[in-house]
């Protein structure tokens, strides 16, 4: 396998890059991520995704690190993505298992790498060294050099090969490690006067909505297992994104968001609005009810509105046609949002990341006006937010991806994870109902910890 770790060169890549892969049996999600090396990256879309249909990444090692800072990230990640796939030789009988970009950004343009996201860079994006697609009934392996012979990339299809053979075809779950402390970055009179200072903004008409997020530290009773806690998440959240993303020092960034940020395949762009939010209820007619009450509730709808209307206006001058579906109920295992799908056909060929910069923050997680909610968010927060509530996922040489919205998500660092949730801040936002937003949004995560 030693062939297979990536050494430090893969952070400054230079020479082309070779791609080869091949279908292979569908083996365990588990135990290819528990035998991966870091950094390993996972990514499953959700299972009644319309264009992926449900399909789930792992990668093992690097073949490729891009790395990147400040308010150009996005172009930066960009440029050295079209140094890396300009003359590669990419050969694939799938699309599903074609070389591809994984990682994401930080919310902040001025991010500041500090605990607990130390090892986290304003952008950062791996091609895997050995990339497994399982997409429907069927999987792929694909092996990603950079800088190597023909005949080196043989050489890595047959360890590849060779590795899967070795590994256990069922994967058992552990048991959640469990919390032994937690500690919260903001108590409640604080929010409080955080809320009613911003709710004040709104009214003399100085912002019209903020996203003011929480963050949680938890310290674990027992060792913690990523490939576990991901296994868990997967399970109870089968209809979101699962990520994984692993820092270079040993920090990893995991979660399974409700939130697709922007897809775009050829020039259809597929987005949405997910704001508003409402409890489960203990029976089928209370959850009915809650959810026609979300429905019919000016504020909630006031709050969403605003998220819909911000979408289609940065993607107006960059399209023919937008189209928004009807507004719906999102039901997940804790919590019932509100949800618009939008999606649009663009005039010229764009490169996602150039999406991703122009939507995010979208009003479900920033705010509006949005420079002056960021300015609130940054003074607001006694904690940073790092990579929550930003962009994660994928992109390939053509330039198509899906990125999603980093919620229901963590950073954990040897035994501590710190747990990020938010809630929208309008006109009649109450302090307390906010409050418990947030600890609703919290379980998620929670849940596959205890
Ligand atoms: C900010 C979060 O969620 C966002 C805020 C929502 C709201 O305020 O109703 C709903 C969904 C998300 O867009 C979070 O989960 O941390």
């Amino acid at each position: 396998m030693s062939r297979l770790r990536g050494g430090e060169s893969v952070y400054s890549f230079e020479g082309s890059l070779i791609s080869r892969s091949l279908p292979i049996d569908p083996p365990s999600f588990l135990s290819v991520i528990r035998s991966s090396d870091t950094p390993r990256t996972v990514w499953s879309t959700p299972e009644q995704a319309s264009e992926t249909g449900g399909t789930t990444v792992v990668g093992n090692g690097a073949a490729a690190v891009l790395r990147a800072d400040g308010s150009d990230r996005f172009m930066t990640i960009r440029e050295r993505a079209t140094d890396l796939f300009t003359n590669s030789d990419v050969d694939t009988d799938a699309e599903a298992a074609r070389p591809r970009l994984f990682g994401g950004f930080a919310f902040h343009d001025d991010h500041a790498s500090r605990a607990p996201w130390s090892g986290f860079p304003g952008a950062q994006f791996v091609l895997p060294r050995i990339q497994i697609t399982w997409k429907d009934d069927r999987a792929w392996l694909t092996v990603n050099t950079v800088g190597e012979s023909q005949r080196g990339i043989e050489e890595y299809l047959t360890d590849a090969t060779q590795w899967l053979s070795s590994l256990s075809t069922s994967g058992e779950n552990s048991d959640p490690p469990g919390i032994a402390d937690r500690e919260r970055a903001t108590d409640r009179d604080d929010w409080r006067a955080a809320v009613e200072a911003s709710v004040e903004q709104i009214r003399v008409g100085a912002l019209r909505k903020v996203v003011l997020a929480q963050a949680l530290r938890a310290t674990l009773a027992d060792e913690l297992s990523v490939p576990d806690t991901l296994a868990r998440l997967r399970e109870t959240y089968p209809d979101c994104f699962g990520f994984l993303i692993d820092a270079l020092d040993g920090a990893h960034f995991l979660g399974a968001t409700p939130e697709r940020l922007v897809s775009l395949r050829g020039r259809t762009v597929e987005t949405g609005a997910l704001a508003g939010t409402t409890g489960r209820g203990d029976t089928p007619e209370e959850d009915e009810w809650l959810a026609r009450e979300l429905l019919s509730s000016e504020k909630d709808n006031h709050e969403h509105d605003l998220v819909v209307e911000a979408i289609r206006e940065q993607l107006e001058p960059l399209s023919t046609t937008i189209t928004t579906d009807e507004r719906r109920i999102r039901r997940l295992a804790t919590v019932q949002h509100l949800e618009t799908p939008l999606s649009a056909e663009l005039t010229r060929d764009e490169h996602i990341l150039s999406l991703v910069e122009a939507l995010h923050p979208t009003p479900a997680v920033g705010g509006l006006p949005p420079d002056r909610a960021l300015a609130t968010i940054r003074t607001t927060e006694p904690f940073e937010r790092g990579w929550y509530a930003a962009p994660v996922g994928w992109f390939d040489a053509d330039g198509n991806g899906t990125f999603a919205v980093a919620l229901r998500s963590a950073v954990t660092a040897r035994d501590v994870v710190t747990l990020f949730a938010g809630v929208g801040i309008v006109a009649d936002s109450d302090p307390d109902r906010e409050w418990d937003e947030v600890q609703l949004k919290y379980r998620p995560v929670l849940d596959a910890l205890e």
